[in-house]
């Protein structure tokens, strides 16, 4: 698509990107002095006067709500070929689908974007407007001067509550719309967008999207350690019944506010050391001191308030999420095992209990050992199977991020479970190669943990 130069006064910068109806432009408005986005609707689609009516319905909209949370739309026009094109507030910080992927977000920071994000569907509602298509790709990111806001965006699905009672066609995206979305002809009201608003907060705690109806999974069994409140909100939104969820925005939205103001309903994910994980990462390794602290933590392993902290690799290339409780000592460069070296791997990160003894699985030892090796390798060719006096059981790793294969010994040497794996990203010639050790079996935190796992670019 070549670029043109520009829209009406617009000069027009870069693409932003393109969806199913429009594409979407970065440009400047020089007589203001102030960058804008402005989407044009496809050409295929601009004579069709249905899909002409809601792209000009959409930006009404957000004309008519004029409100913090929602994309702001300053104009309208047509191009002299006949395609409309709104001008919006430009977000220069992506969406909430692109830091979701980056970042595993601290629970207070993904709570507060879940409120926004509310906020922004309560106005909605308020101005009697069904969203029907709530994701994270379609909540962009701005920087403010008070710090980033969150904009509601994408309002293409947009319908009035009055004409949703009636006949609806089925409209939104698989994964986060409501089953009563994906019936022609049922009838909808504000509850298939809290619907959505649950499979976001699902999202956004645990990195992953909400399973498929029925959702048996609380995300607190993903990401262990939630207040029991936020785990009971989510599912509830998140049920089959209508009856059973929050009834409009505005109830979702207050309760995710009210278990965010009960601080002693947070754990406390991020121990100190991390806040000022700059200065440690000079240390290879840390001091005793820290190792006497954890050592006081170990009568928490396996409880269900067990919290998880995101570790660093020295480059910032790789994150893997450790129990908190493992963490007295962080190594950036601790040595890959002989055979696992000769296969390519890199000294790779290490948070243990204890670091000396991490090799010898005759001796005990928590944690979690990661690093990165070129290609796709086979967990074969990286690691023996005769690691615990025992044959390993294998499985495969088949999520949406990861391929690969674990093996596990529930009983290494008597000094608790070892599990290995290694995965990739499909189509990604990138092996990451793990080592979990933990007091007892328990394959959830396993899979827990290689989930967690992120590689950056
Ligand atoms: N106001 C904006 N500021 C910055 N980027 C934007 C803005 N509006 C849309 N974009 C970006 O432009 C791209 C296209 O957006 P658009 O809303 O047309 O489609 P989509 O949401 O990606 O797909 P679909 O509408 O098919 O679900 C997206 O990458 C989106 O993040």
């Amino acid at each position: 698509m070549s670029q043109p130069e520009a829209f009406g006064r617009y000069r027009v910068i870069r693409r932003l990107g393109s969806g199913s109806f429009a594409t979407v432009w970065l440009a400047h408005d020089d007589l203001l002095n102030y960058p804008v986005a402005i989407k044009v609707l496809a050409e295929n689609w601009a004579h069709q006067m249905d899909i002409q009516h809601r792209f000009l319905e959409e930006a009404r909209i957000l004309r008519q709500t004029d409100s913090t949370w929602l994309v702001a739309v300053h104009d309208v026009d047509v191009l002299p070929d006949g395609r409309p094109y709104m001008v919006m507030t430009y977000a220069d910080q992506g969406s909430v689908a692109d830091m979701v992927k980056r970042d595993h977000l601290p629970l207070d920071e993904a709570l507060r974007l879940l409120t926004e994000i509310g906020q922004g569907i309560t106005v909605l509602h308020n101005h009697g407007t069904i969203h029907r298509d709530i994701k994270p790709s379609n909540v962009l990111l701005q920087s403010s001067p008070v710090g980033q806001r969150v904009l509601v965006a994408d309002l293409g699905f947009a319908k009035s509550i009055d004409e949703a009672s009636g006949f609806t066609a089925a409209a939104g995206t698989p994964g986060y719309m409501s089953p009563e979305q994906s019936i022609p002809g049922g009838d909808l009201d504000v509850r298939s967008d809290v619907y959505s608003l649950g499979a976001v907060a699902y999202e956004l705690l645990t990195g992953r999207q909400a399973p498929r109806q029925p959702v048996r999974t609380p995300p607190g069994r993903i990401r262990p350690g939630l207040p029991p409140a936020l785990d009971e909100l989510i599912m509830s939104a998140l049920s089959a019944d209508r009856e059973s969820r929050p009834c409009d925005a505005k109830t979702f939205t207050d309760r995710v506010r009210a278990i965010r103001m009960e601080p002693e309903l947070l754990p406390r994910e991020e121990p100190w050391w991390q806040r000022h994980r700059k200065q440690w990462r000079r240390l290879a390794t840390l001091g005793a001191a820290l190792a006497m602290m954890v050592l006081t933590a170990t009568s928490a392993y396996g409880a269900p308030s067990m919290s998880l902290t995101p570790i660093h690799s020295a480059t910032h290339e790789l994150r893997v999420d450790v129990p908190t409780e493992w963490v007295s000592e962080l190594h950036l460069d601790m040595a890959a095992r002989p055979t696992a070296a000769e296969a390519g791997a890199e000294p790779g990160l290490l948070a243990t209990t204890d670091g000396d003894d991490w090799h010898a699985t005759d001796k005990t030892s928590y944690g979690v050992f990661t690093t990165l090796m070129p290609g796709v390798r086979d967990l074969g060719r990286v690691t023996e199977p005769d690691r615990c006096g025992q044959p390993p059981a294998e499985r495969r790793v088949d999520t949406p991020r990861w391929e690969g294969k674990v093996w596990e010994w529930s009983d290494c040497s008597g000094n608790g479970a070892l599990a290995a794996a290694t995965v990739h990203e499909p189509g990604e010639p990138r092996t990451v190669y793990l080592e979990i050790r933990q007091p007892d079996y328990r394959p959830g935190l396993t899979d827990t943990i290689i989930d967690g796992v992120r590689v950056y670019a």
